[in-house]
């Protein structure tokens, strides 16, 4: 149906654009197109923050936030992310025994979790059996870190994240009377989860604003620090023209920084992983890159940010990450509209858009547009080209067109990271056509800290291991090891196949995800144990 398809109904026009041209021009005209803020009424639920707002008021929120995303805080995640990497692996190892997991996305959401509760908010969250590092505030550790629930708290910090995260959509769809009276058991959860959480900011508030005035800084971003510093001081210097968010604004905005700071990058390390086990070649390819960069016998907490990180962005680290940012964006579509007439040129023609039109910038159908990426037959289903197959090799090929190519993002006067999201020795892409982060001012502000994340995770897991598919449910450790190479290969097969026929199931609430109990079983092997990554291919 072409790249632009508007929908016009009795009560609204909808314009949905897969076209990068159009996809630019619209997320970079910020005033023209603002964001229909009723669609974001669910990220309010804590008070109004940098994602929620629009004009005058977004750029104050986004002026107390962006300072602290910046290249020493991006080394501070980088850090983080190896020593929570070598958590999981850990606890993988430990309770996986001889058999397999099927915890990998939950165990994803507590890594990033842990990773941005510590560097955004110095808080330490740890694994299970790993021990706190040393320094480490003890009367934090108690409320945040703990398994069990601290004094006057039903839940876990982690639960109560994690349930709200759960529980978004009755959050968002049932008047808090009906939901906090009926006695259904997801209202209960949805409800005893929102306390819960609401209660830990306000006690962290509490702490903030007394550190503030004692003159303490946390470690890192200390983005509770900065917004209460902010408005606090102001507000103590009786100052009318310095920047005063009231506490729900700051509660709203360390809720904003956790939630998107936390699923998205999860679900990127999540479904790498599940690609990594369907694509041997792509996870063996990988290792020899994290050999070469970062040495097969080093202990990570030697590994250098400012060295490496290049290097690792350019290799197949940066590729699989691309990858599925491309097949499998955490947000699907980034909503805009109309504040009035505005008027778009569409191949060269222009066309007025009326006032209360909505745009819908499909991140999905721009990254898998045939138009704009070259692509090869598909090598997995009959498909004329691979753009719907998850293929980080295509990050290594040619350019379309040195002209066209995408350059930095145009964010420097709104605060963040100003670099571009793919390294300039690879693939890149048409501007527009590649938009993870959305595009133009209202671009992700922590895209470096998701980046950094997610390159300094996969490098831990895969210098030491491999990760496969787990086959029990066709075959037990003893049948496999009397296998010859062609039995191995047809049931690998079977357990990639299950596999995308899971990852195919995925769904977008909020996030783009699996849902309703569906999971990849995976197990995770020393390198040089393996049963199948090692030589199965496609
Ligand atoms: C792979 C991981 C991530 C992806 C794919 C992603 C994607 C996005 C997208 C598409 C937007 C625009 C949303 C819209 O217009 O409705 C956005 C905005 C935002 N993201 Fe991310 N994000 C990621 C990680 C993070 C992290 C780690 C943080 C912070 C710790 C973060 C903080 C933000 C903020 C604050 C905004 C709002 C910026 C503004 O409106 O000024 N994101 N992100």
């Amino acid at each position: 149906m072409g790249d632009n398809i508007l929908i016009a109904t009795p009560t609204n026009i909808t314009l949905h654009t897969a076209d990068p041209a159009v996809i630019h021009d619209i997320a970079s005209r910020r005033e023209d197109f603002p964001k229909p803020l009723e669609y974001y009424s669910i990220l309010s639920m804590f008070g109004r923050n940098i994602v929620t707002t629009e004009g005058a008021v977004w750029r104050m929120h986004r002026k107390v936030t962006s300072p602290s995303f910046n290249e020493k805080n991006s080394a501070l995640v980088f850090r983080a992310a190896i020593d929570q990497a070598q958590g999981m692996t850990d606890y993988w190892l430990r309770t996986q025994g001889d058999g397999s997991f099927k915890t990998v996305e939950h165990d994803t959401m507590s890594l990033a979790l842990n990773i941005i509760s510590y560097a955004g908010f110095g808080l330490r969250l740890v694994w299970p059996g790993q021990p706190l590092p040393a320094g480490s505030d003890s009367s934090k550790i108690a409320r945040y870190a703990s398994f069990d629930p601290p004094e006057g708290h039903t839940l876990t910090f982690s639960e109560s994240i994690g349930g709200i995260l759960h529980h978004l959509l009755p959050l968002l769809l049932t008047p808090k009377f009906v939901l906090d009276n009926l006695p259904y058991q997801v209202f209960k959860e949805a409800k005893e989860a929102r306390e819960n959480y609401n209660l830990y900011m306000q006690e962290f508030l509490q702490q903030k604003i007394q550190d503030v005035r004692r003159g303490d800084r946390d470690i890192g971003m200390d983005l509770m620090g900065s917004l209460v510093a902010t408005s606090y001081q102001d507000k103590e210097a009786g100052s009318k023209a310095g920047i005063q968010l009231d506490d729900s604004e700051i509660i709203g905005n360390a809720f904003i920084m956790f939630l998107a700071g936390h699923e998205t990058t999860a679900n990127v390390m999540h479904f790498t992983m599940l690609e990594l086990a369907n694509n041997p070649a792509a996870q063996r390819h990988l290792q020899q890159d994290v050999d070469t960069i970062l040495g097969r016998d080093t202990d990570p907490a030697t590994w250098n940010y400012e060295e490496k990180v290049g290097a690792m962005q350019a290799s197949m680290l940066g590729a699989v990450m691309n990858e599925t940012l491309r097949v499998m964006p955490p947000v699907v579509e980034v909503p805009k509209k109309t504040a009035k007439e505005q008027t778009i040129t569409i191949d060269g023609v222009r066309h007025t858009l009326p006032a209360n039109t909505y745009l819908g910038l499909c991140v999905t159908g721009c990254q898998r547009n045939p138009r704009y990426w070259p692509a090869r037959p598909s090598k997995i289903t009959s498909a004329p080209h691979d753009l719907d197959d998850w293929v980080p090799e295509r990050w290594f090929r040619a350019s379309i067109s040195e002209d066209e190519k995408s350059d930095v993002p145009e964010t420097e006067e709104f605060g963040g990271y100003a670099g571009p999201d793919t390294s300039a020795s690879m693939f890149r892409p048409v501007r527009g056509s590649y938009i993870p982060f959305s595009d133009g001012p209202r671009s992700c502000l922590g895209r470096r800290l998701a980046i950094v994340e997610v390159l300094a995770a996969l490098a831990v897991i895969f210098q030491k291991y491999s990760i496969e598919n787990a086959v029990d449910d066709w075959a037990s450790d003893e049948e496999v090891a009397r296998m010859d190479q062609g039995q191995k290969d047809t049931l690998y097969k079977k357990a990639v196949q299950r596999s995308r026929d899971v990852i195919d199931s995925c769904e977008a609430r909020v996030t783009l995800k699996l849902h309703n109990g569906q999971r990849v079983p995976l197990r995770l092997v020393r390198r040089g144990e393996e049963r199948f990554v090692d030589k199965y291919d496609l």
